[in-house]
């Protein structure tokens, strides 16, 4: 993930925003001019999607945030706006770039008992962004309370106020707006659940920050995003065949539970594994058999069968988990594709194995050849590393990553890919039509697909991701899971086809 494309998807923690706005400050850009810089883009912004709003209404905070908003006041006042201002505190103890802004602004000072929301059809807010340092009560809390209830959309400046922006969560009131303009990179906060709710479209502006900011940063966080793994990606050779693409192995959950792991087992063909078989019992099988052409079925009763068959080199790629119940057979197959040191990928079933286990079998995943995929959803997650919602889902799905010697794909609506060595994705494409039964089997036959194709297990983990939620997304809602495979072919022929449409 070293293309200079993938510097356009970096994230920033506000921590590491304020280094950035350091950076460029010692390279010859002042504060103030950031700051002017900075209201001027919400201006664009405020003048290209509201043109006709004539009172506007901006609410300041006590710090650099509040800077901006007196910055956009003046010039929406300079271009013949009626613009009411709000201040949040004392003036005097106002410092620095904001003070400067506060002393540019020719207007008065509107006080917040008399703020005229009724009167003002854009509220602009300026109260709180990267500064934020805990949750909003009181006086501050009861203004977001005003702001909300008002019935103008809201443009927030950086953040909406009272959102966390590296954890997208918050501690006390937030305010609801209609758009976000942030400056020079998205922070987590804007993708991260809940914080993505209450941001509206977020808009990134360029505030003259150098992109070798980013260099010196070292940032390991991207939002996923095709530019980062498409060199990656598996693509078709003229000399190629079937073995070339690897042959995956899903374990087949019993007689009355195939469904799961004969999804995962079309997607993981659909996606351009060379070879697919099903195995588990000859019941089990017989089932699949009445479903499925392409796909070979292997007989395997026992744990035994299976190290047996896995005498094969040619197989791979492993994927157990979907369908696989939590039976002793079933744990002692875990045991045997743990040992087996395939490309493996862990989902539902053999997950809650994993928690099952003492050491949740985290030293055997960390011998392996290559790192495993584990693809939790929050439960699941919650089942083998414990509750650490008190950080990020950033931050938890790194710690599991490293605790486990494992790609964590940490599923949801904001599925966040991690890896041990620190780096780690936000997903944003997937629309709340996967949330169906099956998806997740899906979303592991996609990886297993990509994997059993040699693609590196972090980039596998983050393009199955992406191809998961651009599948659902050309299928929109009424989808099932037995659909996706059909997206997944119209995804896979548009983006990856050949046609450069990526
Ligand atoms: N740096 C730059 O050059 C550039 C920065 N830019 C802009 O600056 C913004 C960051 O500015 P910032 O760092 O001053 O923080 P900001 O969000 O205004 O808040 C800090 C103030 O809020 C207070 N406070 C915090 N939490 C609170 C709470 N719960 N309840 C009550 N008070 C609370 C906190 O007080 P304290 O925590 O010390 O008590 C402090 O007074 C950034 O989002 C962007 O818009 C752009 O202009 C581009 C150039
Ligand atoms: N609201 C949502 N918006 C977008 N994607 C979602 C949403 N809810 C779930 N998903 C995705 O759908 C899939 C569901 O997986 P999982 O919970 O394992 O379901 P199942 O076990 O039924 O297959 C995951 O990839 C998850 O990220
Ligand atoms: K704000």
């Amino acid at each position: 993930m070293t293309q200079a494309t993938a510097l356009a998807h970096i994230l920033l923690t506000p921590e590491e925003m304020g280094k950035a706005d350091q950076y460029a400050i010692q390279h010859g850009t002042p504060g103030y001019t950031l700051m002017l810089a900075a209201g001027e883009r919400i201006l664009e912004y405020t003048l290209r999607t509201h043109p006709l709003s004539k009172t506007i209404g901006v609410l300041c905070g006590p710090g650099n945030n509040g800077g901006d908003g007196f910055v956009v006041a003046k010039r929406l006042r300079s271009l013949g706006k009626k613009v009411h201002v709000g201040l949040l505190g004392d003036p005097s103890k106002l410092t620095g770039d904001a003070a400067k802004a506060f002393s540019d602004w020719p207007g008065k000072i509107t006080p917040l008992e008399a703020f005229p929301f009724d009167n003002c059809d854009l509220l602009i807010d300026a109260l709180f962004g990267a500064g934020l340092s805990r949750g909003l009560e009181g006086t501050a809390a009861e203004l977001v309370g005003r702001m909300n209830a008002a019935s103008a959309p809201i443009i927030a400046v950086d953040l909406p106020s009272g959102l966390s922006g590296r954890t997208g969560k918050a501690e006390g009131a937030v305010v609801q707006a209609t758009a976000s303009v942030t400056f020079f990179r998205k922070k987590p906060g804007h993708l991260l659940l809940p914080g993505r709710e209450f941001c509206g479209d977020v808009i990134v502006g360029d505030i003259g920050i150098p992109q070798t900011a980013l260099t010196q940063l070292e940032a390991q966080l991207h939002e996923n995003h095709p530019d980062l793994w498409r060199a990656e990606f598996p693509s078709p050779s003229l000399t190629g065949h079937k073995y070339s693409k690897g042959h995956a192995l899903i374990l087949s959950g019993s007689e009355f539970a195939t469904g799961a792991s004969r999804l995962t087992a079309k997607a993981a063909l659909r996606t351009g594994a060379g070879l697919v078989s099903l195995c588990g019992s000859a019941d089990a099988l017989r089932i699949h058999a009445a479903h499925v052409t392409a796909i070979m079925l292997r007989p395997a009763e026992t744990a035994s069968d299976l190290k047996d068959l896995l005498d094969d080199a040619r197989l791979t790629t492993l994927a157990l988990g979907p369908g696989l119940g939590t039976s002793t057979d079933a744990d002692e197959k875990l045991t045997i594709a743990l040992r087996a040191d395939r490309r493996l990928i862990l989902d539902a079933d053999a997950l809650t194995l994993l928690s099952q286990r003492e050491d949740a079998s985290f030293a055997a995943l960390k011998a392996l050849n290559e790192p495993a995929i584990l693809t939790p959803h929050a439960g699941e997650f919650k089942r083998l590393f414990g509750d650490m919602s008190e950080t990020s889902k950033v931050e938890e799905a790194l710690e599991a990553a490293r605790q486990s010697g494992a790609i964590i794909v940490y599923k949801g609506a904001d599925t966040v890919i991690a890896a041990p060595d620190g780096r780690a994705v936000i997903n944003t494409n997937a629309p709340p039509c996967l949330a169906t039964a099956g998806s997740g089997d899906t979303l592991t036959g996609i990886i297993t697909g990509l994997r059993s194709q040699d693609m590196p297990a972090f980039e596998a983990a983050c393009a199955g991701v992406w191809l998961h939620g651009e599948a659902a997304n050309v299928l929109g809602p009424g989808l099932t899971a037995d659909d996706l495979e059909d997206g997944l072919k119209i995804v896979l022929k548009k983006r990856f086809g050949g046609s450069g449409e990526t």
